[in-house]
């Protein structure tokens, strides 16, 4: 019988401990927090609890222009919002870097990281700066952050080896900081919790995840947060449900609703990320776009998409693939060595040590792919088999890989192909002109204003061989981010 172990270790983080060894005290405001469920670096993280949350909900935004994007005279303007941090990291990081990197013999180069970069990297965009000191100071460094100090890696080879040695390496801080949202829920669980026996109860919580994700696409191409909140309220309006299923799986019910919680949680945003940045992508490349409209006439011939199709639509699948290459959801994987290691390239790591992998720096390194920051769909070979960690060799990851990989992968890619071309099937679309378009993180990388289209129906042979409809809709539509 699986049940969830209390860690009273938990409520402490070296915040605390810095503090009473300094007799200082750490005042947070937190109007000015950042709001995310899930800022992983966020050492204030470690003292929010389901009440202070709720007040977290300004959104920390940074306005910058796309990698992909080519410049144009109605290109959003890149602005850049300076985040103002809502703790003053500079005389905790001081003292974490004196502290831990005083006698370093890791080998892993140290970012003199500016502390104005920094307090960015807690509160603001993460991936930007870690993506600046790759280039500085190449595919591992260490940084200091607050009270913590990370090795950061941007390296397939070290990532291959950090994610397949789950047991070695953990959750860590993220199981942390997400622990009053997930509870004890398979998607951060350790251990014991995270067992085979877990992952088996998958199969009763994907049949509910698709009445939910139906849902998801009746009201749009994501769900809301208040959706998500309601789906959280029934699951605990239906406790005889939930203990009588909890019963047959030999459970707690407290542990089952986490676990379906994590379903509904991990699942949530990601796809709808993906959808958003896909038709942005495609909206700044005309021939794509023209390319896999074209496929999707020649394969769907004008009928709605069977499971069947899903394989023929190999460009279509490829502008997805190149996506989640150009904005990976979630931008960062983390983990928490629990032995002391060596990594490949020799590089000494202690137990405790927290790693960050950036899949952003991965997806976007010079060193790893060529023209990394233009979208390029064809990169990816229609005739091999779709993309993954195996057959790149960890190049790319955006769903990350080892025990712990994503478990909605091929459900994510199958909706996401889905909705995707019922989308270019049936509509043109263009980006509305002059729109301040911002990337903001959390779990996933999505925009802070939302991303508005000009769309209109098309007017094919083939997508309308069955309709008597001409009428021009132009609607402008938003594909609301959260
Ligand atoms: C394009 C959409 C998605 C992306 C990019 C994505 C990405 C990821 C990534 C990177 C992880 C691993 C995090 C880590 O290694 O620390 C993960 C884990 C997970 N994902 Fe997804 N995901 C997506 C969709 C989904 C969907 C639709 C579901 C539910 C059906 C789902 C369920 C989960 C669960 C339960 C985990 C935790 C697995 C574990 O820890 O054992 N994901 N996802």
């Amino acid at each position: 019988m699986m049940r969830r172990q209390e860690d009273g270790a938990r409520g402490q983080c070296k915040i605390d401990k810095i503090c009473r060894a300094t007799n200082t005290s750490f005042v947070s405001n937190p109007i000015n927090m950042p709001a995310s469920l899930s800022l992983p670096v966020s050492p204030l993280c470690l003292h929010t609890t389901p009440t202070l949350h709720k007040k977290l909900t300004t959104p920390y935004s940074l306005s910058i222009r796309s990698s992909a994007q080519k410049p144009s005279s109605s290109d959003p303007k890149p602005t850049t919002t300076k985040p103002s941090s809502w703790v003053s990291p500079d005389w905790v990081t001081s003292l974490t870097r004196s502290l831990n990197f005083a006698k370093d013999d890791s080998n892993i180069p140290i970012a003199t990281a500016k502390l104005d970069d920094v307090s960015e990297l807690l509160g603001g965009a993460l991936f930007l700066p870690l993506f600046k000191w790759m280039i500085r100071y190449g595919p591992i460094y260490r940084l200091a952050a607050g009270p913590r100090d990370f090795v950061v890696v941007s390296d397939p080879a070290i990532a291959k080896h950090v994610l397949r040695n789950y047991g070695k390496y953990a959750k860590g801080l993220v199981a942390e900081v997400s622990e009053f949202l997930f509870g004890s829920g398979f998607a951060i669980a350790e251990g014991q919790l995270w067992t085979v026996g877990n992952v088996c109860i998958y199969g009763f919580l994907y049949c509910k995840l698709f009445v939910f994700k139906l849902l998801e696409f009746g009201i749009g191409l994501k769900c809301s947060n208040a959706l998500l909140l309601e789906a959280r309220a029934s699951l605990r309006l239906a406790p005889q449900i939930v203990e009588a299923r909890a019963q047959r799986l030999d459970v707690s019910s407290t542990q089952l609703r986490d676990d379906l919680l994590s379903m509904l949680v991990a699942g949530h945003e990601t796809t709808g990320s993906v959808l958003t940045w896909t038709t942005y992508l495609l909206s700044k490349d005309p021939s794509s776009l023209k390319k896999a409209q074209e496929e999707v006439d020649r394969v769907l011939q004008g009928r709605p998409p069977t499971y069947e199709d899903i394989k023929n639509l190999k460009f279509l699948t490829r502008c997805i693939n190149e996506s989640l290459r150009l904005y990976p959801h979630p931008p960062v994987l983390l983990r928490r060595a629990q032995v002391p290691d060596v990594l490949p390239g020799n590089y000494k790591v202690n137990a405790g040590q927290d790693i960050m992998i950036s899949v952003y720096n991965i997806h976007h390194s010079a060193q790893v792919w060529e023209r990394a920051e233009e979208f390029v769909p064809e990169r990816f070979d229609l005739d091999d088999p779709v993309p993954n960690e195996t057959n790149t060799d960890f190049r790319f990851i955006p769903f990350s890989g080892g025990p712990r990989k994503c478990v909605g992968d091929q459900f994510a890619l199958m909706e996401a192909i889905v909705a995707l071309a019922i989308f270019l099937q049936h509509m043109n679309f263009e980006l509305v002109p002059d729109q301040n378009i911002s990337m903001t993180t959390g779990a996933t990388i999505h925009t802070t204003n939302g991303l508005y289209m000009k769309v209109s129906q098309r007017q094919t042979e083939s997508a309308f061989a069955s309709s008597s409809s001409s009428l021009q809709l132009n609607v402008a539509m938003r594909l609301k981010s959260l």
